[in-house]
């Protein structure tokens, strides 16, 4: 049948993969760090005290002090590539894209800052994309990080008279293929350090404690994976929480606490590693690489070493394509 002249260009359907990560200021400025911190700290899933208490605090306060202090810690960690965050993501998506050719449309979005998951949804519609599969890169579940992620896509898909078919990918804190990359990655790590550590030390990102008892079930998935992680491996495993923010009690033990203490108890020789972390940012390579070593040093530790995280390696690029064609069972 002849297609009227007027009619609108038909393009041929196509699925699509967004991976999500949580976003990075756009320079190691106070400005940007300014801007970056307005909308990731407003975000209700991240901070829950009610607006009309935080909001004041958030403009009055945090805001007017925090980004100077945040921005020096960037600008240490930060490369002509721009934020290790930011460029990570990149290579992982592209990494990908490499290995999933015509099957699918792949692209990565970041939930604070640029370029953002509406502006990669409707960019994907626009280009034919019928179907995506969202995959937030985030191991375990948690309410600030993976739920925050699918609010943003719903929301722009709200504002769309066609959607498209939406999936997301499950956490995976559990699955093998995630424990198995993991476990290659250190192994390799390890074998490769001038030193035997007395001590292995898996460090999450932390959260309120009261996200706990609201039913989060962050603080068990870390723990599932470490305890895998380790029985995969046949090693002890030491298990901390990192990044404190505010003043709330935040899940224990902290990983600073825990480094002072091993350190303290002989445990002189470490290695640290940040399994949540899909790839290495401001949370791994400033807080720990830098600030932790000096903290396990200044209590007594003799040798520290910090593992990078899997970011675009084989392993865990091979863990990646797996999961994601795993959820595209059926559209590909
Ligand atoms: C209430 C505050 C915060 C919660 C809750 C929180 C949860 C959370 N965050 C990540 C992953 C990352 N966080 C990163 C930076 C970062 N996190 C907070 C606060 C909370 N995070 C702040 C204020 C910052 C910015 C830096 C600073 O000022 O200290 C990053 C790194 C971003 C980068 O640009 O490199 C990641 C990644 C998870 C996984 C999580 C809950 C499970
Ligand atoms: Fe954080
Ligand atoms: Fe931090």
């Amino acid at each position: 049948m002849q297609i009227p002249s007027d009619h609108p260009p038909i393009k041929s359907p196509k699925t699509g993969v967004l991976l999500v990560n949580l976003g990075t200021p756009d320079a190691p400025t106070p400005s940007a760090v300014k801007r970056y911190l307005k909308q990731f700290l407003s975000d209700r899933r991240v901070v829950e005290i009610p607006p009309l208490v935080w909001q004041p605090i958030l403009r009055g306060i945090i805001l007017n002090t925090r980004p100077k202090k945040s921005a020096a810690a960037y600008a240490k960690v930060w490369t002509d590539k721009g934020s290790p965050l930011a460029w990570h993501t990149a290579a992982q998506a592209e990494a990908l894209a490499a290995r999933m050719g015509d099957a699918a449309d792949v692209r990565y979005a970041m939930r604070y800052g640029q370029p953002s998951i509406e502006q990669q949804l409707r960019a994907m519609k626009d280009d034919g994309c019928e179907r995506i599969l969202l995959a937030p890169l985030y191991p375990q579940y948690s309410g600030a990080t993976t739920a925050t992620v699918m609010d943003e896509a719903y929301r722009t898909l709200a504002g769309m008279r066609w959607q498209m078919a939406l999936r997301s990918l499950p956490p995976y804190y559990d699955d093998p293929v995630y424990i198995g990359a993991l476990k290659t990655t250190l192994e390799a790590q390890l074998a490769g350090l001038d030193f035997t550590p007395d001590v292995v030390l898996a460090s999450f990102h932390g959260m309120p404690e009261r996200t706990l008892e609201l039913g989060d079930p962050y603080h068990c998935h870390c723990r599932k994976t470490a305890r895998l992680l380790s029985e995969a491996m046949g090693i002890p495993m030491e298990v901390s929480f990192q990044s404190r923010f505010g003043r709330a009690k935040w899940l224990d033990p902290a990983t600073d606490v825990t480094l002072e203490r091993l350190a303290q108890e002989g445990q002189k020789k470490l290695a640290i590693f940040a399994p949540g972390f899909s790839s290495d940012c401001l949370e791994t390579l400033e807080e720990l690489a830098m600030e932790g070593k000096h903290q396990f040093e200044e209590a007594g530790g003799t040798h520290f070493a910090y593992l990078p995280c899997l970011n675009s390696g084989e392993p865990g690029m091979d863990m990646i394509e797996h999961l994601v064609r795993r959820e595209l069972s059926g559209w590909l």
